[in-house]
């Protein structure tokens, strides 16, 4: 019956039944957010049509789950081939059995040892500056040392910042495959990650952030699906501008060259499973710990 055409008493009282369907459904996410809930518990009461997880939206459910941000809900949606519409109780047979079979993946995931992080961006955004923030301030997480043919600029330490090597030698790793990734950037100088400390770090279980650029985040997702990828945004375009400038380490054709790549590379944080915000460094840096501690 539409909405005019309905006695005043039945709106009031349809309305109010919205009202607490609402904050019923509110109560679930918070409890699945809490781990008071698990995905598994909402899951198999949504079969129950008098229950609020019933009418929870698919795309609510999996934002409540750890390590599921915006960027990533749609592609698992995808995966799924659920509906973005969809709410639990209405998912098919077929559909609800794939997500639970997703969700017995996760916990799998969960279970093994902390995974890698990537933190990647756009040049000049802050990506070395959070690091070593990370690195001085965070001792329980391991950073991972690139090799790269650049050289070191005043004060950096080799086998610290990075381990300086000829191109000959960057050769040898990579038919050693001894390179987790590398990628050439800024058309200059080769930058890769030396496998075996990862997989020393990994084994330990201790959580190994990996400071990288696009290309070499998009082949740690090739190389290792259960990374986490997080792209460090600016707060605006304006002030990336502003950063590059202000850091003086490039020429203005070399800027103007780097601005041009940086617009590219923010296009592409729909890939990446997070995206931290560097306003300030310290809120990054704790952001970032933040979510490698959370499985
Ligand atoms: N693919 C890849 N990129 C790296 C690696 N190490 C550093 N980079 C990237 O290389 C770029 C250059 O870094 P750097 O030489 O420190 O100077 P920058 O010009 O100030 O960014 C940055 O975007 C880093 O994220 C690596 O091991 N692999
Ligand atoms: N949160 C921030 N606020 C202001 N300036 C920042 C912030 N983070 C980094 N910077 C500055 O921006 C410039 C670029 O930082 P850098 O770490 O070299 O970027 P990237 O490694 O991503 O190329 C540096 O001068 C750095 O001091």
């Amino acid at each position: 019956m539409a909405d005019r055409q309905m006695p005043e008493v039945d709106r009031v009282a349809a309305n109010r039944a919205a009202v607490a369907a609402r904050q019923a459904r509110a109560e679930v996410k918070a409890r699945l957010r809490s781990g008071g809930l698990t995905p598994e518990q909402v899951l198999a009461e949504s079969l129950d049509p008098e229950t609020s997880a019933h009418s929870l939206r698919v795309t609510d459910f999996l934002l409540c789950l750890p390590s599921i941000g915006s960027a990533k809900m749609p592609r698992i949606l995808a995966e799924l081939t659920i509906s973005d519409k969809k709410r639990l109780g209405g998912l098919g047979i077929h559909q609800r059995q794939r997500l639970e079979n997703y969700l017995a993946l996760r916990r799998l995931a969960a279970q093994q040892v902390p995974r890698l992080t990537v933190l990647a961006g756009p040049t000049a955004v802050g990506k070395g500056t959070v690091a070593a923030y990370i690195r001085e301030n965070y001792p329980t997480i391991s950073l991972s040392v690139s090799a790269t043919t650049r050289a070191p600029r005043p004060g950096e330490i080799n086998g610290t910042h990075y381990y300086f090597v000829s191109d000959a030698e960057f050769d040898r790793m990579i038919t050693d495959g001894e390179l987790l990734e590398w990628a050439t950037v800024h058309n200059a100088y080769r930058y890769g990650t030396p496998r075996t400390p990862i997989e020393d770090s990994s084994r330990r279980g201790e959580s190994v952030l990996l400071e990288i650029d696009l290309q070499g985040a998009r082949q740690v997702r090739e190389a290792m699906p259960e990374a986490r990828l997080v792209f460090l945004s600016p707060p605006t375009w304006e002030e990336l501008v502003r950063r590059l400038v202000g850091r003086g380490t490039e020429s203005t054709d070399e800027q103007q060259r780097r601005l041009a790549t940086a617009q590219v590379e923010l296009a592409a944080q729909d890939e990446f499973d997070e995206v931290v915000v560097n306003d300030t460094v310290e809120r990054a840096a704790e952001r970032v710990v933040e979510l490698m501690n959370t499985l």
